[in-house]
């Protein structure tokens, strides 16, 4: 579907969600309008009556109430207006939100975080204005319809003359249509850059003040400022040369309509009340000055919401229905993983060639390989955090895309390198892990808390924060090791039958991620956690030596699956390592046994 038709039906689609304040305020600026073109008709004949010096009194009263009512409508037209525009754009970022998160990691991560965060917010309120807009601008042709109509039945001749200049008008619109467009479209295009660049920067910080490039960092985000400036001015320039053209215009299709209706009037087929009516009509025919605001608006509105529907428009991941084989015992399970001939690519190069591995049921399983060889993407794609370009990821028998999501997010569990903590306190960022439905009552949460966070040896340091787990999570001063911690915790807490850890003990000190690990792999009982099966992304061979099998990722496939005393025979498999020689920041002589060596480049 092309942008413009995506942008046409999601205004549709927003014009629906507020119809019925739309549809008020389409009819109270139509009745403003129809008060507006009343107006010099009871003008024009209360002037005759009193150059007559007949009695007046009703239509002055019937001009006082037009005048009242067009106060009044315009007060509506101001409330309804504001109103619509903010619960539209408030229905457009929902939607957008919600949209964005369905998407998940590997579709959304398409778009830059800045550019998603413009999106939201800025193109949302200006496609926010959309139906307002159009609400607006269909009253608008009201008035220069109504009042082509009014001066036909003054005089045909009067119409003729306005109708004469209508061409220039039609083309004065098309053309501002056109060139606004392109010039919104390309400055929105802009700010959207400045916030991407600013986001990055923001994430960087510590690493430009590092590296004292603050000032290049400054050019780099404000870079497209020049090319903002350059369509800013543009669009103003567009409209200012409308605007001009339109006052130019307009003078001159009233003194026509004026000089025809004088000629008129000379020859007695026309009042001088018709004269002043048919004056005024002919300047709300010509209308150009609004029309213009509100095709101006239009055009924002639709450049905005073509950026919406640029996200809208990816199709988020479908779920199936089906449940895996030991969904009905969710509590004891242990899910058995396979990978079949899975292709995958990130940033557009494949990554994953073919990759083939069973995970059996219970068994733990370390993911290693040299830096970039795709361990956080196979990761990625055992959850469906990604999706296979070609093969499949199975648990339990049943393809990934095929199983419900909520049974997904309940069979799998992830720890990650940074975790990001959610929740209002460090107790309910643990929680969060826990699936809905599970441990209702506050005293089992609490329990099953404090279980993971031992396990994950987070206990300690959180019972010496002030607050304990009734800590604010935002006044709570934590290292990256304590929250790579309760990240884990969280994981634990889940006790998904799948456990993927995903470089999720990378800043924990050696004693603390044998551990964790210890934990993870033994003491899953004693400690609350519970035995499922592991795929665990490890740098360390201490980490690979405690697991039951290591999968050994080269060239995009599985170079091998056995244990890893087996594979440490190999040259090839210690150099990942950084062995033969013994490394001399390696504390323990004896890598089998749980050393601190990082993976080359790792
Ligand atoms: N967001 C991204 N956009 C584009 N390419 C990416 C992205 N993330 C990763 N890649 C590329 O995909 C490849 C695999 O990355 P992945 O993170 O899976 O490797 P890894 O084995 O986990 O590496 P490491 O050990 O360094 O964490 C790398 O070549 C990387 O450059």
């Amino acid at each position: 579907m092309s942008a413009r038709r995506g942008a046409d039906r999601l205004l549709l689609a927003a014009c629906g969600h507020g119809a019925l304040r739309a549809a008020v305020l389409c009819l109270a600026a139509t009745a403003s309008a129809g008060a507006a073109l009343a107006l010099p008709a009871a003008l024009g004949k209360t002037l005759d009556l009193l150059l007559a010096g007949a009695a007046a009194g009703p239509w002055l009263a019937l001009c006082a109430g037009l005048m009242g009512a067009l106060v009044l409508l315009d007060a509506v037209d101001t409330v309804l207006t504001g109103t619509l525009n903010s619960r539209t754009t408030a229905w457009l970022r929902t939607c957008l939100l919600g949209h964005v998160l369905a998407l998940g990691p590997a579709r959304a991560g398409g778009f830059g975080h800045g550019d998603l965060v413009t999106r939201c917010t800025g193109n949302a309120a200006h496609a926010g204005t959309g139906p307002s807009a159009a609400a607006s601008a269909l009253a608008a042709l009201v008035t220069p319809v109504g009042g082509l109509v009014a001066l036909a039945l003054l005089d045909l001749r009067l119409a003729a003359v306005f109708l004469a200049g209508t061409p220039a008008l039609y083309l004065l619109l098309r053309a501002f249509s056109r060139t606004s467009s392109d010039c919104v479209t390309r400055y929105q295009e802009a700010q959207a850059r400045i916030a991407g660049r600013l986001v990055e920067a923001l994430g960087g910080a510590r690493t430009i003040a590092a590296a004292g490039i603050r000032e290049r960092e400054r050019a780099r985000v404000l870079e497209p400022l020049g090319e903002l400036g350059e369509h800013g001015h543009r669009m103003w320039r567009v409209q200012g040369r409308a605007t001009g053209q339109a006052a130019v215009l307009v003078p001159l299709l009233q003194l026509a309509v004026v000089a025809v209706g004088g000629l008129l009037l000379t020859a007695g087929q026309l009042s001088v009340g018709g004269l002043v009516a048919a004056g005024a009509y002919a300047a709300l025919a010509a209308g150009i000055g609004t029309l213009v605001g509100q095709l101006n608006a239009l055009v924002r509105g639709h450049a905005a919401a073509r950026r919406l529907s640029g996200v809208l428009d990816v199709p988020a991941p479908v779920y199936g229905e089906a449940r895996a084989a030991h969904a009905g015992r969710a509590e004891q399970g242990a899910a058995r993983l396979e990978l079949r001939g899975v292709r995958a690519s990130r940033g557009g190069r494949e990554v994953l060639r073919g990759v083939d591995l069973t995970v059996p049921a219970g068994a733990t399983v370390a993911v290693v390989g040299r830096s970039g060889a795709g361990k956080s993407l196979l990761a990625a794609l055992a959850g469906r955090l990604a999706e296979p370009e070609a093969g499949s990821v199975l648990l339990d028998g049943a393809d990934l895309a095929s199983l419900d999501r909520a049974e997904l997010r309940r069979a799998v569990g992830y720890a990650f390198e940074r975790p990001v903590l959610f929740g209002g306190t460090v107790g309910e960022a643990i929680a969060a892990g826990i699936p809905g439905g599970e441990q209702r009552t506050a005293s089992a949460r609490a329990a099953r808390v404090a279980g993971a966070a031992r396990a994950a040896r987070a206990d300690g340091f959180v019972r010496t924060l002030p607050r304990g787990y009734d800590t604010p999570c935002e006044e709570a001063p934590l290292s990256g090791g304590e929250v790579q911690r309760l990240g884990l915790a969280r994981a634990f807490a889940h006790r998904g039958r799948l456990l993927i850890l995903d470089d999720a003990t990378s800043s924990l000190d050696t004693v603390t991620e044998l551990q964790v690990t210890r934990a993870l792999l033994g003491e899953g009982d004693r400690t609350g956690t519970r035995a499922g099966t592991r795929l665990v992304v490890a740098h360390r061979a201490s980490t690979a030596a405690r697991a039951d099998l290591t999968a050994w990722l080269e060239d995009g496939r599985v170079r091998a699956l056995a244990p890893h005393d087996d594979l440490w025979e190999l040259p090839a498999y210690r150099a990942l390592f950084g062995s033969g020689p013994r490394s001399e920041f390696d504390p323990d002589p004896d890598p089998r046994s749980g050393s601190g060596e990082e993976i080359a480049g790792g």
